[in-house]
């Protein structure tokens, strides 16, 4: 597919960012504007012989390629779609990957260096690599790493790397970087995007990216999706600047410069958990079924005494604490941290945001596996009421994004858990 075939969206000019995407017309949440099948992927260490490394789907019985043991493929017919990116590779890999040069790289340069390889491989190959050369190359000129097979015009490839190079992602958990050339060619970049990426996985084939509407889109309007987590609220603007070389001005990064320089978040324990618990109600997080679900933007009436809460070190601890207590226990701790979590992603994510269902999703497991050992009658409905709230958030915003990744995706585990609330009564 090229750009003249786009049916969703068009090329326009842009001040800043040369060109942007914009609607052909009006689409509802949940469409989905640009389906855009991977040209390169590589899968990270950890999923090497785990998953596919032409299909990247998830299997137990991969076979392994004969000729370098180090790919490998659900079957002859993978292993014969991934050969015209491969078969450079194969015969070297093995030296290469041992050698000193290669080992010396950080890891992201050797995923790059592989996916360069696999990227440049089928030089023949189409319009695709025509519409990667006319990416807007990264703000600084980096040297590529070396590859194991000769690259031509690794140079002018590798610049536009950095700032093409998707993470793709299962259950919103990373385990590959890809190529997409036209998707990249299209969305530019927002803190609140009304649009994002999710992966569908396929065996047999190259990955598709589905970029999906988070909302309503008006005719004309720009679509954005986030280039990084917008939960990096201090770090984002010097990411941008490093590795794309622009400057975000869309409303949540006007929002928090107005705002101005955030206050520490207390350390004293009972001082700290007033505050949350101001957070949670001022988001309406502990009555889900009644809360409003419209995020908040950062400037717009946040009482200044839970300013502090917009520091990303604490997205960060908090999200440690749930992620902890949620598998080990105490699962007291696990509601209350996960609950001031939920707060937290209502007020720094834009509508929709996958993140949010997918928290909810996490919180309902864990007030259900609260709930089990409850002998007390009152505590054991507040906790099954606390599941049924979390699913219907988690069902909403996961429903509108659709299903990604493995296995079905959060939406399969959300009807797991639905039914046996369901058989609970
Ligand atoms: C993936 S490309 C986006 C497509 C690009 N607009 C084009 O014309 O081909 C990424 C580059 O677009 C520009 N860009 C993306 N989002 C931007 C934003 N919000 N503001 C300014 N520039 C942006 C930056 O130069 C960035 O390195």
């Amino acid at each position: 597919m090229s750009l003249d075939d786009l049916k969703y969206v068009k090329v326009k000019t842009h001040p800043t960012a040369r060109n942007q995407a914009v609607s052909t017309q009006p689409l509802l949440a949940g469409s989905i504007v640009l389906s855009n099948q991977a040209f390169a992927t590589v899968l990270f260490e950890n999923q090497k012989g785990r998953r596919c490394d032409h299909c990247l789907v998830l299997s137990e019985t991969l076979r392994k390629c004969s000729g370098c043991a180090s790919c490998c493929y659900c079957d002859a017919n993978c292993q014969t779609r991934h050969w015209p990116s491969h078969k450079k590779l194969c015969k070297r890999w093995n030296s290469f990957a041992s050698s000193n040069e290669f080992q010396a790289l950080p890891p992201h340069e050797r995923l790059d260096c592989v996916l360069l390889s696999y990227f440049a491989s089928p030089l023949s190959a189409n319009d695709q690599l025509a519409i990667f050369k006319s990416l807007l190359p990264g703000p600084t000129h980096h040297s590529p790493p070396p590859t194991c097979t000769p690259v031509d015009g690794a140079d002018g490839l590798y610049d536009r790397f950095g700032n093409n190079n998707f993470t793709i992602h299962s259950h919103l958990n990373s385990f590959a970087h890809g190529i997409f050339p036209l998707a990249s060619r299209l969305f530019n970049h927002s803190c609140t995007p009304n649009a994002a990426a999710r992966y569908k996985l396929v065996r047999g084939q190259a990955v598709t990216m589905e970029v999906v509407a988070l909302r309503d889109i008006a005719e004309g309007e720009e679509i954005c999706i986030p280039y990084l987590d917008p939960a990096l609220l201090q770090t984002r603007q010097q990411i941008f600047q490093l590795t794309y070389g622009f400057q975000c001005t869309c409303i949540s990064c006007e929002g928090l410069k107005s705002v101005g320089p955030i206050p520490d978040v207390p350390q004293d324990p009972a001082r700290l958990a007033a505050l949350e618990y101001r957070l949670r109600t001022f988001i309406g997080v502990d009555d889900l079924e009644h809360c409003v679900l419209r995020t908040k933007p950062i400037t717009q009436s946040l009482p200044s005494e839970i300013r502090c809460f917009l520091k990303e070190d604490y997205i960060e601890h908090l999200s440690g604490v749930f992620s902890q207590s949620s598998h080990d226990g105490p699962y007291d701790r696990a509601l209350d941290s996960g609950t001031t979590l939920l707060a937290m992603y209502l007020l720094i994510y834009p509508e929709n945001y996958p993140q949010i269902g997918m928290h909810a999703l996490e919180l309902a497991k864990t007030a259900w596996n609260a709930s089990m050992p409850m002998n007390d009658i009152v505590r054991r409905q507040h906790a099954m009421a606390q599941v049924r709230a979390c699913l219907s958030v988690s069902r909403r915003i996961l429903g509108l994004y659709g299903p990604e990744g493995d296995g079905g995706g959060p939406l399969a585990e959300i009807t797991t858990l639905q039914q046996l609330v369901d058989q609970e009564g």
